[in-house]
């Protein structure tokens, strides 16, 4: 009996882990013939590369009970958004919100949210943009339609982001404000460094057609470059 009953839960968190696989697995296929096409295609492309995950079963539990719930299969499918995650790094912000306009339209994908921390930047200094779609998995039984989060962000975000995830995101409250303090102000550097190199970007698209004088006027980027 209490063996029938395990075997029961590990077919259900089997079953949970595989179907978020195969989320990912069709996710990225589309995503991997986007970068491919630009690659063919266009002389540039927005995406910088791709990586994904599906969450370990271990931190599900473990992010179930965070968040106040039972670490069961039933609560990881209805409260969590993010057991399949893709997340897609672009060397500049502008690319991010190019590659959300193309993931939007691809018809059969629900879009079920979307967070913008670009625009509002979490209190941290965290940045990215989030997308949490829904995606047909095709099964023997019929259709599970699937959730998967995308996380969209600069080079210079992921930067930030993978450092502070190892420093500090899972221990959030329990470290000294100084740190808190120094992670924002890094948080800002990395901004101003993303800003910087878009405009630089600018410049050079505009240097394409027009001489120094009317690019640096055009772009106001007196500030940034007349010193150098
Ligand atoms: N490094 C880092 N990653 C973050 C931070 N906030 C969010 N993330 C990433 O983004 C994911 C989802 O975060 P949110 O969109 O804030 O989601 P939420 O509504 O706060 O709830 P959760 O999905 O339960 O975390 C997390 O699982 C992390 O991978 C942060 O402050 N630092
Ligand atoms: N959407 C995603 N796409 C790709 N990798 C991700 C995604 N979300 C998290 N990761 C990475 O997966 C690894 C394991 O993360 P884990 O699932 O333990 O935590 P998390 O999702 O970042 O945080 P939380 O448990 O608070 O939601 C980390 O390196 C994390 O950066």
């Amino acid at each position: 009996m209490v063996d029938n009953y395990l075997n029961e839960e590990t077919l259900e968190w089997r079953e949970l882990l595989m179907i978020h696989k195969f989320a990912v697995d069709e996710m990225r296929t589309r995503l991997n013939n986007l970068d491919e096409e630009f690659q063919t295609m266009h002389d540039y492309n927005p995406i910088e590369h791709i990586s994904y995950r599906v969450k370990n079963p271990d931190r599900i539990r473990e992010k179930l009970e965070r968040i106040g719930f039972d670490p069961t299969v039933e609560n990881a499918k209805e409260h969590l958004f993010d057991v399949a995650g893709i997340r897609i790094i672009c060397a500049f912000t502008a690319d991010i919100f190019d590659v959300f306009k193309m993931i939007e339209a691809q018809s059969d994908l629900k879009i079920l949210q979307v967070k913008d921390y670009i625009a509002a930047p979490k209190e941290n200094g965290y940045k990215s943009l989030h997308v949490h779609v829904q995606i047909p998995v095709y099964l023997s039984k019929g259709v599970i339609e699937t959730r998967v989060e995308i996380q969209l962000r600069t080079i210079a975000m992921d930067f930030w982001a993978s450092v502070e995830h190892k420093l500090y995101y899972k221990y959030k409250g329990k470290s000294p404000t100084t740190i808190q303090a120094e992670l924002k102000e890094c948080a800002d550097l990395i901004s101003e460094l993303d800003n910087r190199m878009y405009t630089l970007k600018k410049l050079i698209l505009c240097l394409e057609n027009n001489s120094e004088e009317v690019c640096l006027n055009d772009l106001y980027v007196d500030e940034y470059f007349k010193e150098a």
